[in-house]
């Protein structure tokens, strides 16, 4: 499957500088049918957002209200930065005028947002991260916006969204925007991974890779080694066997949208593992490591928690959050071997021990 990335300093041709999202969307739907209108437009949406976000974090050193805290603490009791609430704003207008969703589910808000003008007849649920990677913001270093996309499946009236509470392998789409020295939008609907580059002449994001695949395996690990010694022993073997071992080399950006863009470019692994305070992890399910799995296998790698695969994970609530081990498969494979390794002697340990 050919990477049709246009050679260095080639002006793209003009067929490709008309291949926007939502025309890249309908062929891939190879059809027009409401469905297919439904996505595309969805994701125009998506992609106006990005365009806001965008342009408020380009200017963010020039003009107020961009950088720093808003006061209020998050349901992840995480102190809100403003671009965090900014963005979190940006895509609930964006989506009210869209007549598609029904309901917003973000990780800046504890419940799901509904639109009441779009239900019932909005069939979609945008689940997001307005800003991942906010600890980033305020030193000028790369951020991004994570999406999902999936049926509307009733209503719930207590905000659990039970409907949602469902394996990851239900979105109908899936991806991010990464906001660096230029701003890009990769997605997937199913049908491969495909990024796009805004083109601020044109104010269109513009197709600049097509059916992503991530290599096999990679040089690159990515995980903050700051918490080695909270880790389980089996995570502490597989950086000890990184560090005796050539051909590794570390990246971490502190952004996950930017770690896994890197990796799905070049290959390697992001991990971020449990620990002794978080057994579970940082990172959320439904609206950062589900829709980076969802991308990751339709390139060729893998999404692990490290005992099963990210996309079958079912969430009992919709901040769950989980271990997650991402990127090349060979890679993700390796770092899997050291947690069976260490679980196989611990079951020995147990049966000789009994
Ligand atoms: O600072 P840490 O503990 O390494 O965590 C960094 C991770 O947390 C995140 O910033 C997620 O949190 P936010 O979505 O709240 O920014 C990821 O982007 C990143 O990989």
């Amino acid at each position: 499957m050919a990477d049709s990335t246009p050679g260095i300093g080639q002006e793209p041709s003009l067929d490709r500088d008309c291949t926007t999202l939502s025309r890249h969307v309908l062929q891939q739907l190879q059809s027009f049918g409401p469905d297919a209108q439904d996505l595309s437009a969805l994701m125009n949406r998506i992609a106006l957002a990005a365009k806001l976000i965008s342009r408020r974090l380009s200017r963010s050193g020039l003009v107020e209200g961009v950088l720093g805290f808003t006061g209020e603490v998050n349901v992840q009791g995480e102190s809100v930065k403003r671009i965090d609430a900014y963005a979190n704003e940006v895509f609930i207008s964006v989506f009210k005028q869209s007549g598609l969703v029904c309901r917003l589910a973000s990780e800046e808000m504890e419940k799901p947002y509904y639109i009441p003008e779009n239900c019932p007849i909005g069939r979609y649920t945008l689940l997001y991260d307005p800003i991942d990677g906010s600890s980033n913001i305020d030193s000028n270093l790369n951020v991004g916006s994570i999406f999902s996309i999936r049926q509307q499946e009733g209503i719930d009236e207590d905000g659990s969204a039970q409907d949602l509470l469902q394996s990851g392998r239900k979105q109908l789409a899936a991806g991010y925007v990464l906001y660096g020295p230029s701003t890009m939008l990769v997605y997937s609907i199913g049908k491969g991974v495909h990024s796009f580059t805004l083109d601020p002449s044109l104010g269109e994001f513009i197709l600049s890779s097509e059916n992503i695949q991530l290599p096999d395996c990679g040089s690159i690990y990515s995980v903050n080694e700051g918490n080695f010694w909270q880790w389980d022993e089996s995570l502490r073997d597989y950086i000890r066997y990184v560090h005796r071992h050539e051909g590794y080399t570390a990246r971490y950006g502190g952004a996950l949208v930017g770690d896994f863009h890197r990796i799905l470019f070049e290959g390697g692994v992001f991990l971020y593992p449990g620990s002794v305070k978080q057994p579970e992890g940082k990172l959320r399910l439904l609206y950062e490591t589900a829709p980076l799995a969802f991308l990751a296998e339709q390139a060729g790698g893998r999404a692990s928690t490290g005992v099963e695969e990210i996309l079958d994970v079912v969430a009992d609530h919709l901040h769950q959050r989980t271990p997650v081990i991402i990127g090349s498969k060979d890679n993700v494979e390796l770092v899997e071997s050291f947690i069976q390794e260490r679980a196989r002697e611990e079951n020995e340990r147990l049966m000789t021990s009994s």
